[in-house]
């Protein structure tokens, strides 16, 4: 496995690097015209042209006016977010992830252990409360996701299967709860527990759901199909990163491969649960490692249709073992994420929304790139761990009346939605108070403040 100290800057050598034979015109041209677009016309415009180094600005212009005007075309002025709450149960995680600063090696949380962590896991109740809490404050989505605590199963009959082998820690990266001081229960005694007062549960990452089956031979499908019976809604397609292997062998060398995350997200569409679609860009990867990822995600969404939004992720270094060994030397530029955010508005031409994240961008660089193709501005989640963990400074929460100040500022209506973005609610900028109108306890009462 690579350790961050095995890389060193320089020595990154990709099979796959941005170049092409298609030209940055030919491929604006064609994205003019509405044609769906290559790999290659998206590095292209990743690029502003490959045949020459850096972005250049003028062209960089093109390409987001164009993709605003597509954004607008395909759903209009106004700028959505949700009113949600982020969750996570436990940071112990021995994955091993050189881009991650939310996790803790799991045995600092053993009963024994006498090592100082910021780290913490909630039991199924816990994590109940929290929710609980959250829905007074008006929210009416829970983002629950977490690392892969070795205590935790599918469930009691996963628990049996995952005792009963042979060194369970070593082959299937198990232990028992009594090892550690808090038990997290399992995974759906967690959704159980979150799943309450109505409250849409958009939980488990395809890496989670391969953490929930290991040492099976079950399907995805099987696998979210019991979540789902036990309250779980939506999944996120975060733990996709960049959806090329050579990328992933250096920035996450034990997570699941590409081919397994696609499986899994079909098993979560194929038991019936809509899900997003992440990219976490901006470390060590190029462009055409960018364009192949988005060409994963638009097949994928081909063949299910279950994707409702495209989140992109930039990454941020500060605290991460890939930056304190080195291997990078910052995270992308404003100009690498308007474009990021444009192509994907031009080459997704089959995923309705694309977010904007303040959480990653800030609030003037996020409203920036609602100009630039997206239309999606997030949600209040009220808490937040693994961007502050890994040296984020954006804040933890927004509320209605944020949303209100920062969307009015840019002039564009406001809504509301919900996770599938099957409801939405326009927010009249009217004075206020302001507060969530949708679900099962947000009476406009501006709770979140
Ligand atoms: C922290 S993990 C938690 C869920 C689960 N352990 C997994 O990996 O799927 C969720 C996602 O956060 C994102 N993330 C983690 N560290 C980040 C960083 N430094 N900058 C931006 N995104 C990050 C990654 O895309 C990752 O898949
Ligand atoms: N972009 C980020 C998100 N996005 C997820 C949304 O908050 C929401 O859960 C999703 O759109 C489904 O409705 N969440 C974060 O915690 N951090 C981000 O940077
Ligand atoms: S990204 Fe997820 S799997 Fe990877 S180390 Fe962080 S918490 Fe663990």
């Amino acid at each position: 496995m690579t350790t961050a100290a095995d890389l060193d800057d320089g020595a990154l050598e990709f099979e796959h690097v941005p170049e092409s034979d298609q030209s940055f015109e030919n491929a604006l041209a064609k994205a003019a015209d509405g044609k769906r677009l290559s790999v290659d016309d998206a590095v292209e415009l990743l690029t502003t042209g490959t045949e020459s180094s850096g972005i250049d600005p003028a062209r960089k212009e093109r390409v987001l006016e164009l993709a605003d005007r597509r954004r607008a075309e395909e759903v209009g002025d106004t700028v959505t977010f949700v009113a949600n709450l982020n969750n996570n149960v436990t940071t112990a995680c021995n994955t091993g992830c050189l881009f991650c600063n939310f996790k803790n090696p799991d045995d600092a949380f053993e009963v024994d252990a006498d090592v100082e962590h910021s780290g913490f896991t909630k039991t199924p109740a816990e994590s109940r409360e929290a929710v609980r809490d959250g829905l007074e404050r008006g929210i009416y989505e829970v983002t629950s996701v977490s690392g892969l605590h070795p205590a935790f199963a599918l469930d009691q009959d996963h628990r049996e299967i995952l005792e009963n082998y042979d060194d369970p820690a070593r082959t299937v990266n198990y232990k028992p709860p009594e090892r550690y001081e808090t038990d997290p229960g399992t995974y759906v005694e967690q959704m159980e527990a979150m799943s309450v007062g109505g409250v849409h549960l958009h939980s488990m990452t395809p890496e989670e759901a391969y953490h929930a089956r290991r040492g099976t031979e079950r399907s995805y499908e099987s696998i979210y199909g019991r979540l789902r019976e036990a309250g779980l809604d939506s999944a996120p397609g975060t733990a996709a990163e960049i959806l090329v292997d050579e990328v992933r062998e250096v920035i996450c060398p034990g997570k699941m491969d590409t081919g397994e995350w696609v499986d899994a997200m079909e098993g979560a569409a194929a038991a019936g649960l809509p899900v997003t679609s992440t990219m976490m860009y901006g470390h060590v990867e190029n462009e055409m490692h960018r364009a192949k990822h988005l060409k994963v995600i638009r097949d994928l969404q081909d063949r299910t249709g279950a994707i409702t939004e495209f989140v992109p992720l930039s990454f941020i270094h500060q605290n991460t073992p890939l930056y304190e060994a080195g291997v990078v030397d910052g995270g992308a530029s404003r100009d690498e994420d308007e474009l990021l955010v444009a192509v994907a508005r031009l080459f997704l031409d089959n995923v309705e929304h694309i977010q904007s994240s303040w959480v990653k961008s800030g609030d003037e660089h996020g409203l920036k790139l609602l100009n630039c193709g997206a239309d999606d501005f997030m949600g209040t989640i009220l808490s937040e761990e693994i961007t502050k963990r890994a040296g984020g400074e954006y804040g933890e929460f927004r509320s209605v009346a944020d949303y209100v100040e920062m969307v009015g500022a840019i002039g564009r209506p406001l809504a509301e939605r919900s996770t599938d973005y099957e409801e939405t609610r326009r927010v009249e900028m009217d004075g206020g108070p302001y507060g969530p109108k949708l679900g099962p306890k947000a009476d406009g009462t501006p709770l979140l403040d």
